[in-house]
């Protein structure tokens, strides 16, 4: 869809196709124990040259060069993790449609989402232990946090659609730089409890055993479908309109 003709429908739309991606990239995550060595600085401080941090950071910084110079963050909806120091793109540019305010490029809560993600979410759906997969751990966790950004970060779409169906109730609020009242106007409690519900509902279709004659599952599922609810409410909304709140303060500048 052309992205000037986008609406509170179809964005919203977009944001439940993305739950298939998260709780997808949530159940290969959950298929490795926590692993933990893949998240502490000391596990390849001495081993990778110039370089200090975990194995993950290594992963998602080593991944994110080469995603760059393909030109994956000259698209207004993708956020890198580690934008100091990126490459510039190779690729001839692509003409992506201006459907946000400017300063939205400013705005980019990857360094929250990445805390919320290894201090926070790791340890309510995964199983401790070490299997040491470590690689292959970090490689799950980069398919979650990119996918975790791409549906938080889109609080920018979500937040123009609704300022431009009613700017004369957002913008008081937002010459005031008033945070309570702007989060109040852009909160749909009703929308936020169906979020919740399909999710989980999600969770169960998507993470059952699946056997020829129906009778694998038992009530277990690859990830605990009250857990991806959890996620939702606690985290990932909550983020979400954390961004939107931020796009809106900068809305009129
Ligand atoms: O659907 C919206 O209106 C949104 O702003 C998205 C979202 C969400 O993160 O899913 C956030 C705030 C609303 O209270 C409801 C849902």
């Amino acid at each position: 869809m052309a992205k000037n003709s986008l609406t509170l429908e179809s964005v919203r739309h977009s944001l439940i196709r993305q739950e298939d991606s998260i709780i997808f990239s949530l159940i290969e995550r959950a298929h490795f124990p926590i692993n933990s060595p893949t998240y502490s600085q000391s596990y390849v401080s001495n081993s990778i040259p110039a370089f200090s941090g975990s194995l993950l950071r290594f992963v998602v910084k080593e991944t994110e060069a080469p995603l760059a110079k393909a030109g994956r963050y000259a698209n207004p909806e993708e956020h890198p993790f580690f934008p100091e120091d990126l490459p510039p793109s190779v690729v001839p540019p692509h003409n992506f449609a201006k459907f946000l305010h400017p300063p939205a490029a400013s705005i980019n809560i990857n360094q929250d989402i990445w805390d919320t993600y290894i201090n926070k979410l790791l340890q309510l759906f995964v199983a401790p232990g070490d299997d040491g997969n470590y690689a292959s751990t970090a490689a799950s966790d980069l398919v979650c946090l990119q996918a975790l950004s791409r549906r938080i970060h889109y609080g920018k779409l979500v937040a123009e659609v609704k300022f431009r169906e009613s700017p004369q109730e957002y913008e008081p609020a937002i010459r005031a730089k008033d945070r309570d009242t702007l989060m109040k106007l852009l909160t749909f409690e009703k929308v936020e409890e169906a979020v919740m519900k399909r999710v989980a509902k999600k969770a169960m279709m998507f993470g059952q055993e699946v056997t020829l004659n129906n009778d694998g599952n038992h009530g277990k599922y690859k990830v605990d479908p009250s857990v991806v609810s959890r996620l939702y409410g606690d985290w990932i909304m909550p983020l979400t309109k954390h961004v939107e709140v931020e796009y809106l303060l900068r809305r009129l500048d």
